[in-house]
């Protein structure tokens, strides 16, 4: 097994898009911050602080091992964004992976590539069909998989720290095998990591013709299905290869895909064909694209009435088995109590933080007049004020719970109680 990084040229662009814009501080919103930073696993991640970068707790390797610098700029978000591409074996990440390195984005893209076997497969082909085959560079390493912390960790700030002018964006092609979250987890919980390189969102690959099979495999006792994990995870979904599927099976498939992920935006595709925005700039962590992210599908909704205190229940389980991995969605009018929402999201991740896999948020809380958006992967919390309400708009609260064995009605109920 070998993990690679590749570098292809495309041309050059800056970094203005990766600009944080300033939040606005109030009391309100300090306080708010306050109360989620004590609760999170202590791995909260404050926009208001100095520091813009997440302020993750644990560190795989030192700064002084890879010599880079401790303070970068203050103001400026210049880590390198990443995407990580998942999905079954042979469901077309290194399709995609081709179709992304060769399309005009105006990104150099450097890519971390694993998987199985001696034979550099994967490699040659990427390498065929990349625009400038002088600049990709091969750096052997261990398993992504199996040590995917320590491997990836190091692999990243090489990178950085080598090659850093090189490239605009990363990719990494996880091995169809792989169970998505070691690697998410690597981008939260590593503060060096966290400090250079941002993720940027999980795209992964569905194919259409095998999917259902294995997401409906039924495993044993505490082992993971991969196909499940790889779709829980992700912020974009492609259902590729429709060409071998009927619309029937298609419409099957991706009442399955939201069941277990009504959070990720999903596009049909042949040959991984999509256009670059939809897998590159995703913006899958940011607070400030959260509310644009935490949309419902209306098709799942019971009822597009909104009532004051009424939430609406857009737990999608109709005709699908019970992977015991699903979604439940909360859209409800509503002004929240910031201290029980504090305390409910605390008890929720000290409770359920193993099985909460991703949650994003939505919020309308008493006394101000800013949205408040959070983003959590397990017990890891990120929160801030988003933008203001509009004088005329409704004050829509917006939650997103992807995990395993979600008890619906409890989190409706805690929901509830966060009522003002
Ligand atoms: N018919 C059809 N074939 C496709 C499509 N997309 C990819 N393929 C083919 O499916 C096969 C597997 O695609 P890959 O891109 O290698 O899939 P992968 O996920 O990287 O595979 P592993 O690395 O083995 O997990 C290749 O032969 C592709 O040409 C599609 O939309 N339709």
């Amino acid at each position: 097994m070998a993990a690679r990084i590749l570098l292809s040229r495309t041309s050059l662009k800056n970094f203005n898009h990766f600009l944080h814009p300033p939040i606005h501080d109030s009391s309100s919103s300090s306080q708010f911050l306050r109360s989620l930073c004590s609760l999170v696993s202590r791995q909260f991640n404050s926009r208001h602080a100095k520091n813009p970068h997440p302020g993750y707790s644990r560190s795989m390797v030192s700064a002084s091992s890879y010599n880079l610098d401790e303070n970068p700029s203050l103001d400026l978000d210049t880590r390198v964004p990443a995407t990580i591409i998942t999905g079954f074996l042979g469901s077309g990440k290194t399709t995609l992976l081709n179709h992304i390195l060769t399309s005009q984005h105006g990104k150099r893209i450097a890519v971390i590539e694993n998987e199985f076997g001696e034979v550099d497969i994967d490699g040659s082909l990427v390498a065929s069909h990349s625009s400038s085959n002088e600049d990709i560079v091969m750096v052997n390493n261990g398993c992504l998989c199996c040590t995917v912390r320590g491997d990836l960790v190091k692999m990243l700030l090489q990178l950085v720290k080598e090659k850093r002018e090189k490239f605009d964006h990363i990719v990494i092609e996880t091995t169809g095998l792989a169970k998505p979250s070691p690697v998410i987890e690597t981008f939260c919980m590593d503060e060096l990591v966290s400090r250079h390189v941002k993720l940027d969102g999980v795209v992964t690959l569905v194919d259409c013709k095998h999917a259902m099979q294995h997401l409906n495999e039924v495993k044993p006792r505490f082992v993971v299905n991969e196909a499940v994990e790889q779709v829980a995870y992700a912020d974009r979904i492609i259902l590729n290869k429709i060409d071998l599927v009927t619309e029937a099976e298609l419409e099957t498939l991706t009442k399955k895909i939201k069941h277990i992920n009504g959070m990720a935006q999903i596009k049909l595709a042949k040959f991984g064909s999509v256009d670059m925005d939809f897998v590159l700039g995703v913006g899958g962590y940011d607070l400030e694209r959260i509310d644009n992210e935490v949309q419902v599908d209306s098709s799942c909704t019971s009822s597009h009435h909104h009532e004051a205190g009424h939430e609406h229940d857009n737990h999608h389980h109709d005709h699908v088995h019970d992977s015991t991995v699903s979604s439940v969605s909360i859209v409800a009018e509503g002004t929240l109590d910031l201290d029980e929402v504090d305390d409910w999201l605390e008890r929720l991740i000290e409770e359920k933080g193993e099985d909460l896999y991703r949650m994003k948020g939505v919020l309308c809380v008493n006394g101000s007049d800013q949205r408040y958006v959070f983003q959590g992967v397990h017990s890891t919390l990120d929160g801030c004020p988003g933008g203001t309400w509009g004088p005329d708009e409704k004050r829509i609260n917006k939650l997103v719970f992807i995990g395993r064995n979600l008890d619906e009605t409890s989190l409706r109920k805690g929901f509830r109680g966060c009522l003002a």
